[in-house]
């Protein structure tokens, strides 16, 4: 047939180079990226320059698109990564699709538990452990690669293509949805299709998203004394910060994970018979996930429950308290001051600016009750909304199409219970058609010290993009063009 015509050259192209695109991983790999503190964003910046770096040796051209700052603790303020836009020849006839990914990563230390070094990509029985891996660099170079193995095979690459590359999606990609707002009548005005790669698969099949949740991260500081304290000569006398932080974070959940932040679930959309009958035939193994993660039971107990809580209703993680002491040993000290860090998942129809204000006047609440002679001061970062796509938009068509080529069988459809910022913003910002198009495995553990891709979906899903890119070309009219 005419796809094999194309599709088989290209595959065994991937097939064949699969060593030298693995080595590549193992290079971004090395760059430890880490988005999460403002002083560690050099190394984000020389991670753009290694990605700007490939799209130009591919006849790409690249602008560093200018974020904004960032404004310190100290009053003084930092300039941002910068954003690489980039696109490849244009040919006025084909459909445009852009893909976004980022380039930064969680933060990842041995200490952690990693049983490899997080940035020396260490490949263990068909497995490439490191940071990053999965989340996103993996996939963001099986895009280049795709492009890639085009050009070496001599074949025209059948999309025009757009790159959207970001350095600060792990902490909130700040300044990003200004930028699409400027671009929006330039860059993204020929822009058919938005593509995200940016998730894992639910099972072992692979899978199509067309939803996230939003996220907005709290930080709850508590300030008590001047200085550090000795527990022996004033505790008992003086109200510890610690104390207050701990009554705080323990006000907002009860033991069955439900939040107790008055008004919270008011805006969740009820679950309709069509909803409920979806999650039945998804390929999901609680019994399997338990071994996996190492818990003996979840807070749900059917597989519709627990994808429910997933993605469809609003949940509340702690993540940490920074001040505390947390080394290991026993000091005895009443730390001066702590800030709490928790951060909410928001589902359709939740406002992070409701539920912002929602959890800041609980907290307040509670603390006043206390009498705490401390300070308490509660802020907000991210604010990003959840997203939800039509599967009737002609990219799951091609989606669909293209993983039968690959994986020879249907995707499952599934939503993602994590965030990506920008999701909502390229489908309300552009009014394009936006999808999510993952390679990850279900198993990549992204964000722990256990992160990966194996090798096959690495390799598969580079196949799967090349395909992705034929399959949207196949399609009757692009949006515009009709
Ligand atoms: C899904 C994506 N790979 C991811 O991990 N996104 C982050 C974005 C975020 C949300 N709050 C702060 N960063 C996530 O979902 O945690
Ligand atoms: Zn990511
Ligand atoms: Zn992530």
């Amino acid at each position: 047939s005419e796809s094999s015509a194309v599709l088989e050259p290209l595959f065994r192209h991937i097939d064949q180079r699969q060593n030298d695109f693995v080595q590549r991983l193992r290079e971004w790999v090395a760059i430890p990226s880490d988005s999460s503190q403002p002083s560690l964003w050099g190394e984000v910046e020389r991670m753009l320059h290694v990605a700007a770096d490939k799209i130009t040796a591919m006849g790409g051209t690249v602008e560093f698109a200018d974020v904004g700052s960032h404004e310190l603790p100290s009053g003084a303020s930092l300039r941002r990564p910068p954003v690489i836009l980039a696109q490849f020849e244009k040919e006025p006839k084909k459909a445009t699709l852009c893909f976004y990914g980022h380039v930064d990563v969680q933060p990842a230390n041995k200490e952690d538990g990693w049983a490899t070094e997080p940035f020396n990509l260490t490949e263990i029985d068909g497995n490439l452990y490191g940071r990053g891996a999965s989340d996103n660099k993996g996939p963001v170079l099986a895009w280049l690669h795709a492009i890639e193995t085009y050009l070496a095979t001599k074949q025209e690459v059948p999309v025009n293509i757009k790159l959207v590359l970001e350095g600060l999606e792990e902490s909130g990609s700040d300044g990003l949805e200004e930028l699409i707002q400027q671009r929006n009548d330039t860059f993204f005005s020929d822009v058919d299709y938005i593509v995200i790669s940016d998730n894992v698969w639910l099972s072992r099949r692979p899978a199509l998203t067309y939803g996230t949740r939003g996220s907005t991260y709290f930080f709850v500081e508590v300030e008590g004394p001047k200085i550090d304290l000795h527990s022996g000569v004033f505790g008992g006398c003086v109200q510890e910060p610690v104390g207050d932080l701990i009554a705080l974070l323990g006000s907002l959940l009860d033991h069955r994970g439900k939040i107790l932040v008055p008004g919270i679930y008011e805006s969740v959309a009820p679950v309709t018979e069509e909803e409920s009958k979806s999650y039945q035939d998804l390929h999901f193994d609680l019994e399997e996930m338990k071994q996996e993660i190492g818990v003996e039971c979840f807070l749900q107990d059917t597989k519709e429950a627990m994808l429910m809580a997933r993605w469809r209703y609003p949940s509340l993680s702690i993540h940490g308290i920074e001040g505390a002491f947390s080394q290991p040993g026993s000091k005895t000290v009443i730390p001066r001051r702590v800030v709490g860090k928790f951060s909410i998942r928001q589902v359709p129809n939740m406002e992070p600016a409701v539920v912002e204000k929602q959890v800041t006047e609980h907290l307040h609440r509670v603390f006043t009750r206390r009498r705490s002679p401390n300070k308490l001061k509660v802020s907000a970062t991210v604010g990003a909304k959840a997203w939800v796509a039509d599967l009737k938009d002609p990219q799951y068509i091609a989606g669909r199409r293209a993983v039968k080529a690959v994986f020879g069988g249907e995707p499952e459809l599934i939503r993602e219970g994590s965030t990506i910022p920008v999701a909502h913003n390229f489908q309300e910002l552009t009014g394009k058609s936006v999808m999510m198009l993952p390679i990850g495995g279900h198993d990549d553990a992204e964000h722990s010290e256990k992160e990966k891709i194996s090798r096959y979906n690495f390799i598969e899903g580079t196949k799967l993009f090349a395909a992705y890119f034929y399959e949207l070309s196949q399609l009757q009219q692009s949006p515009q063009k009709m």
